[in-house]
């Protein structure tokens, strides 16, 4: 620690529509898979906690599901955690994509920042796609839409201006305790990240087949073989029957292929040789039923 000053932390929220880039920038700054990446929108549904340590400071990142108007209880519901998350944090990062420029969804967000006091920093992302000329236009539009504390353009892929934005957040974090051990990067469940890698691995896999409702619960996870060998058991859950069956494919063949991919991330999160046994269950129309809601891992009350 730095003698000549105090030790700073805080939280902060990324914010963004669907797709933005917000899990490749907690990856890029905590530079584990810990907050799941696909190319589909919406993959992100919980609250992941990235925790980034320095000798000065401590950020606690908080990936918040995309704010968007609510289609359903589960978009409710992700609204509400959203909404009052964003009140208790000490820094809003707003991240845009540069390729797409202003946009509806961004004007939802806007309003939401309207009902906040916190600090808000925009963050242009993605700016390895776009020519260096667009970039002052799309700054000078945003500023007229919010008073926004900081404006960083980055690129979350190629690292390009992290570090400006982590010295920027240091700046800002008020003076606090160094909350989590320097080689905590998180304090999500085991459990949550493996069925999250499931997760992803079917959306990659199925492409455009299955929609970002399938969910993955965890029903086994325990030491076998004297210790030498995790034992995970998960069921995948669809909503149509017709889903099921591009879940498993031809023999079976889609869901070994589900479970072989997800089995290397897993081995090699929990540094453990592992027997991974997948199901696939239909449970109809999951998403709007509220009371399942906690079954599946969405818990109001902690928020
Ligand atoms: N070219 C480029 N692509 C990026 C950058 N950052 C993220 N991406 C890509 O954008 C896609 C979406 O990134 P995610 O990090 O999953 O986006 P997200 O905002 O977390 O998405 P949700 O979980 O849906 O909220 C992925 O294919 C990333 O590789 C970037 O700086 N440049």
């Amino acid at each position: 620690m730095n003698n000549n000053q105090s030790y700073k932390s805080g939280f902060v929220s990324i914010i963004g529509r669907p797709n933005v880039g917000k899990s490749t920038f907690i990856n890029r700054v905590i530079g584990q898979k810990i907050a799941i990446m696909s190319d589909k929108p919406q993959t992100t549904r919980n609250k992941i906690q990235g925790v980034y340590t320095t000798n000065n400071s401590q950020t606690i990142f908080i990936d918040t599901p995309g704010i968007h108007k609510p289609k359903h209880k589960l978009g409710d519901f992700m609204m509400k955690v959203a909404q009052n998350t964003l009140k208790e944090v000490d820094l809003i990062l707003f991240m845009i994509n540069a390729e797409e420029g202003y946009g509806r969804g961004d004007e939802f967000i806007i309003e939401r920042l309207n009902e906040t006091k916190t600090p808000v920093f925009l963050i242009i992302n993605k700016i390895d796609q776009i020519h260096p000329d667009q970039l002052l236009p799309l700054i000078e539009q945003y500023k007229e839409l919010y008073p926004f504390k900081e404006i960083i353009p980055i690129s979350a892929l190629q690292g390009n201006n992290i570090d400006t934005l982590l010295q920027q957040i240091e700046m800002l974090l008020p003076e606090g305790p160094q909350y989590y051990p320097e080689d905590q990067v998180t304090d999500h469940p085991e459990r949550f990240i493996i069925t999250e890698l499931i997760r992803e691995k079917v959306l990659h896999l199925t492409r455009e087949e299955i929609p970002h409702s399938v969910a993955v619960v965890m029903d086994t996870l325990e030491r076998r073989e004297n210790n030498q060998a995790i034992f995970v058991g998960a069921t995948i859950i669809v909503e149509r029957d017709s889903q099921k069956g591009i879940v498993i494919g031809k023999q079976g063949s889609m869901l070994k292929e589900v479970g072989k991919r997800a089995r290397v991330d897993i081995e090699a999160l929990l540094g453990s040789k592992v027997f991974l046994e997948l199901w696939v269950k239909v449970q109809k129309d999951w998403r709007n039923k509220a009371s399942q809601l906690r079954d599946y891992g969405f818990r109001d009350d902690e928020y």
